[in-house]
């Protein structure tokens, strides 16, 4: 019988197939006692195995590159750390298996590491997958992970792990869909660099039973159990809409009625721009810089080398806009030589700006790098800072900035309620303002981005979260300055329509969402954009502020 499950739409698009599950079953080995003549036997299997599953993870590394490797290589470490592996080497000399030895050696590690901070307990799940990884190999049975399938499939799971997520066949993979995580979370941001559909936060989606048929609509949220006919008739007509839109669209951003938005991409290094340039984004609107820190746990990269990153950005970009947000790192991006480790609430401490201002020589070099990266080109230059509390922590970028001799633009991210509600005082200190509403809605609703159980909040459709954009659109214009969205928000189409309606001047996103965004501007006129956003914030929710726009839009 036909259902309809709802969840969060995070990647657009819509996949018919039959579901996998990606088996994710915790092997647990009986505790069985063994006798001392076989420990020296089971010592070389444990390590044995230790070495093959770290091995297999670089391996899976090198084969996937860019970000995937630096997760997968983190994981083959885990399974290489010496203290693990003397803990194993003691269980078994007092009467474990090799198996049930690595399990509970893994077991105290988990323990460490869920109390250890809100980054490091967001490594669990890489570490039970590495635990599963070499206790299956100990127990001779099928690794977990991407289900063995020649014909496409939709991957159902109830949240993905990383080293299968890297190496996943796209041509075999229609969909995903998950139980946990949310727009923020690994699942999402993978299935959207694969430009798959995927609905994520859906309730009962490991008990979809395997082989069942099921629609993914990665725009609305909605999985349609067993569709019938009418309804995938239904579907293959909205894809085929859409697809048409995408493929009329072209140019830069712009209402029907001419009201220019620029779309921009959210880029993390170099890597990223030639699928931004091929999905014609008019610039950058987000370059997170904390990826180039994360190969050194203990110093900054040099001037030198950061030069040589930026400038290959910049560079691609002639007479475009690229804004560059200067290191955010504390909360869930670390870092050893900067972020304290003893924060009992690390999103609520010194991160971003605030770790800057404590180590003004970091920022100082990296406003260097820009200005000479950007030396002789004729690109137009942003800088950013991230987690601006108020007009004090703005006027500290500015001065530093000033100091650095940087010839650009520079402007404050609104990431904090504070600073959306005190736009206009941060706004005479800056040039502009630039919405980050991922942290904006976790600093809004409490509740932490990492924590699937509270995604909820975390829905960018939020009338109180609208309401900080326009108190924050409507400073900027009152001070004739721009004010962009680079948060995840901008990369759904009827909300990027809904955010032009509260007076947002630019839209930064991954370069897969700007061909849709693009699209569902180029319908509508800036008075019905306006319109819809009246609607969304006279709502009670956020899913009736979806709602009431769609009707806006589409009613007209
Ligand atoms: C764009 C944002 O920054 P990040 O996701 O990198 O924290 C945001 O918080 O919305
Ligand atoms: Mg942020």
């Amino acid at each position: 019988m036909e259902t309809t499950l709802q969840g969060v739409g995070v990647s657009h698009g819509v996949a018919v197939g039959e579901v996998r599950h990606m088996s994710t079953a915790v092997l647990e080995p009986p505790a069985k006692q063994i006798g001392s003549q076989e420990a020296p036997r089971e010592q070389s299997r444990a390590r044995q195995a230790l070495e093959a599953v770290a091995a297999d993870l670089n391996a899976r590394g090198q084969l996937a590159g860019g970000d995937a490797q630096a997760v997968l290589e983190a994981q083959a470490l885990m399974a290489q750390d010496p203290e693990l592996a003397a803990d194993i080497e003691r269980r078994i000399a007092v009467g474990s298996t090799a198996e049930r030895a690595v399990f509970d050696a893994f077991a105290s590690y988990r323990a460490l590491l869920s109390g250890a901070g809100e980054y490091l307990a967001g490594r669990v799940a890489d570490l039970d997958d590495v635990r599963n990884r070499i206790v299956a190999r100990l127990l001779g049975v099928p690794m977990p992970g991407v289900p063995d399938s020649d014909e496409p499939y939709v991957l159902v799971a109830r949240d993905l792990a990383p080293a299968d997520t890297a190496l996943l066949d796209p041509t075999l993979v229609l969909g995903f869909v998950t139980q946990e995580g949310g727009p923020t979370s690994h699942s999402a941001i993978l299935a959207r660099a694969l430009g798959v559909p995927a609905v994520v936060a859906l309730p009962g989606a490991v008990d979809l039973a395997e082989g069942t048929v099921v629609a993914v609509d990665g725009s609305t949220g909605e999985v349609f159990v067993e569709p019938g006919a009418a309804k995938r008739a239904e579907l293959e007509r909205a894809v085929a809409q859409r697809k048409a839109a995408l493929a009329a669209s072209s140019g830069p951003g712009a209402t029907s009625d001419g009201h220019r938005v620029p779309l921009l991409a959210n880029i993390g290094g170099p890597a990223d721009v030639a699928a931004a340039v091929a999905a014609g984004a008019e610039g950058v609107g987000l370059f997170r810089t904390e990826f180039l820190f994360l190969d050194d746990s203990v110093r900054a990269p040099s001037q030198e080398k950061q030069v040589e990153t930026y400038r290959e950005v910049l560079a691609a970009f002639p007479e475009g806009r690229v804004v560059v947000r200067v290191l955010d790192a504390g909360a869930d991006k670390p870092l050893e030589f900067l972020t304290p480790g003893d924060e009992p609430n690390p999103a609520l401490g010194v991160r971003g700006l605030r770790t800057l201002l404590e180590h003004p020589e970091v920022l100082r070099t990296q406003l260097r790098a820009l200005a000479q990266a950007a030396e002789g080109l004729p690109v137009h230059l942003e800088v950013m800072a991230p987690m601006v509390a108020d007009r004090q922590d703005a006027r500290a970028f500015a001065e530093a900035c000033r100091e650095a001799g940087l010839g650009a633009k520079f402007g404050v991210m609104v990431e904090i309620p504070s600073a959306a509600l005190r736009a206009r005082a941060i706004l005479r200190e800056v040039e502009f303002v630039s919405l980050g509403t991922n942290d904006l809605a976790q600093y809004a609703f409490a509740a932490d981005r990492q924590v699937g159980a509270v995604s909820r909040y975390q829905d960018p459709w939020q009338p109180a979260l609208l309401d900080l954009v326009a108190f924050a659109a409507e400073a900027a214009k009152a001070a004739g300055k721009g004010c962009g969205v680079c948060g995840e928000a901008a990369s759904d189409p009827l909300l990027a329509c809904v955010l032009t309606g509260l007076g947002v001047t630019s839209l930064s996103m991954g370069a897969a969402s700007i061909p849709y965004v693009r699209a569902a501007l180029g319908r509508h006129t800036l008075a019905q954009c306006e319109r819809a956003a009246a609607a969304a914030r006279a709502a009670d929710g956020a899913a009736e502020a979806r709602r009431a726009a769609r009707g806006v839009l589409s009613g007209e």
